[in-house]
């Protein structure tokens, strides 16, 4: 196992996968454990510059056992998931040899080894922001990197299936599908390149983050409750998605925007209207919207305020109507985050604005950490400084301005990013999260 008798060696490999959010949407599974789902879906890679995850694993005869460190906390491995995803990796480890170190590990020697994991989510964990996506692909791309896995990446992306459905996909840049297979072993399930990332390049992506805290409801008891209880599901799955699919790697390959922007509003409602025929409903995009508000002016009662998504999807939709043409697309996950895909640089700026009429930044905020990310759209969009917020005029498609609401200090943030590039291997040592010496989170 080591060629240099007597020193505990420890090998590592770091690598960094983006998010992706999908524009058809899964939800539902036909089978629980392996992670079948029951459509097709598509999706875009973001930007890693802005969303990602960096993970970093070792390997050394010192460890003792399996462990991982997830943004600074020891969590644990043992989770069905995790462990379906090391066992798949270890069966298909190959030798291993670094001559420099003097390290030699045969393929069967990785059936006893253990591996350390410390992984750093740039974004919030477990808010609907995708981070089980980006984790569990960086997870089972590193250590494919670190075991000697010789398979390519969509052998990888149904590993990666098996530990959250949506990683699968991103295992690729650019435009993705999930396939969804028709084995029972779940071996044609896999995620494949629809086109990479420079395909449709002046696509604009733009987050507002409502919460970054964690959501009530996980998307896999969601849809474990939907495919329960909905029969709206069923046709979804059967007679709605097929169609869209088809439809929407058209309108990728075609850069058709009108297309895309319309077939992703569309399965967003429809994702979200499957969840409201759930039972219990389940209410992803006013999560953060139950509100104490009074009644009769004596009591209060808990209501559910649609205060976020509503002025999202109505600036949107009046925005598109007035334009005639799509300008920009919506898309709502499993938490009200909304996620904004523009046209082009232009559209983006123009809807920057309208974003921050409606919702302008408590006072003590500063623009800097309101926009994230590329923040070249926020001076396309003419604004350097607070004041150009205070500045900003209502729509021109807004005909009663007294009706206007500007909804200050509803979101936390913006994140302004664009299709990005699939999984790398980082090579500089510096990025390592694990000290070389000890295998320990730095
Ligand atoms: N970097 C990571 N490495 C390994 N596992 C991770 C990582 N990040 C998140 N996870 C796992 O994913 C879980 C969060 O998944 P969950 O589906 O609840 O939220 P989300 O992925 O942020 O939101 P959604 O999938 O609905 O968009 C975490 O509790 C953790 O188990
Ligand atoms: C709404 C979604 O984001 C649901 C994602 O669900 P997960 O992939 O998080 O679920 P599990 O497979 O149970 O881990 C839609 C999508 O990404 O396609």
């Amino acid at each position: 196992m080591a060629a240099e008798s007597g020193k505990k060696w420890v090998l590592t490999v770091t690598a960094q996968t983006p998010t992706n959010i999908a524009v058809i949407k899964y939800w539902g599974k036909r089978d629980e454990d392996l992670i079948l789902p029951i459509n097709d879906s598509i999706s875009v890679t973001l930007d890693p510059d802005h969303l990602c995850t960096t993970t970093s694993v070792a390997v050394s005869p010192a460890f003792t056992h399996d462990r991982m460190w997830l943004n600074g906390k020891e969590v644990s491995l043992s989770g069905g998931r995790y462990q379906n995803c090391l066992r798949e990796l270890r069966s298909r480890a190959s030798d291993v040899e670094d001559e420099e170190k003097g390290i030699k590990i045969t393929k069967k020697d990785w059936e006893k080894l253990h591996v350390h994991v410390v992984s750093y989510n740039n974004f919030p964990t477990a808010a609907g922001l995708a981070s089980s996506a980006a984790g569990l692909a960086c997870l089972v791309f590193s250590l494919a990197k670190l075991m000697n896995v010789k398979e390519d990446h969509s052998k990888l992306s149904a590993i990666a299936r098996q530990g959250s459905g949506s990683a699968c996909r991103s295992l690729y840049g650019g435009f993705v599908k999930w396939i969804m297979g028709k084995e029972e072993n779940g071996s044609d399930s896999i995620a494949v390149q629809l086109a990479d990332e420079k395909h449709w390049d002046d696509l604009v992506i733009i987050i507002a983050v409502v919460s970054s805290r964690q959501k009530e409801t996980s998307s896999t008891s969601g849809m474990r409750d939907t495919v329960e209880t909905s029969m709206l599901i069923k046709h979804r799955a059967k007679e709605v998605v097929p169609k869209r699919i088809i439809q929407m790697e058209e309108a990728i390959k075609n850069r058709d925007f009108p297309a895309f922007a319309r077939l992703t509003c569309a399965d967003s409602n429809q994702f979200h209207a499957v969840c409201l025929d759930t039972l219990p409903p389940i209410f992803y995009m006013n999560d953060t919207s139950h509100r104490q508000e009074p009644f009769f002016n004596s009591s209060f009662i808990n209501v559910i305020v649609p205060h976020f998504y509503l002025p999202i999807i109505s600036c949107v939709e009046k925005w598109n109507r007035h334009e005639e043409t799509p300008q920009v697309a919506y898309t709502f996950d499993a938490g009200p985050n909304a996620v904004l895909i523009s046209h082009n640089r232009k559209a983006a700026a123009l809807l920057l604005q309208r974003l921050l009429f409606y919702f302008p930044p408590q006072s003590d905020t500063d623009l800097n950490s309101y926009v994230i990310g590329d923040k070249t759209i926020l001076k396309d969009a003419g604004i350097h400084e607070m004041k150009d917020i205070e500045a900003l005029a209502p729509p021109p498609e807004i005909k009663d301005t007294n009706l206007t609401q500007r909804h200050k200090g509803d979101v936390s943030y913006f994140i302004c990013t664009r299709p990005g590039r699939g999984p790398v291997v980082l090579t500089d040592e510096s990025r390592s999260l694990i000290n070389p010496e000890t295998g320990l989170p730095k």
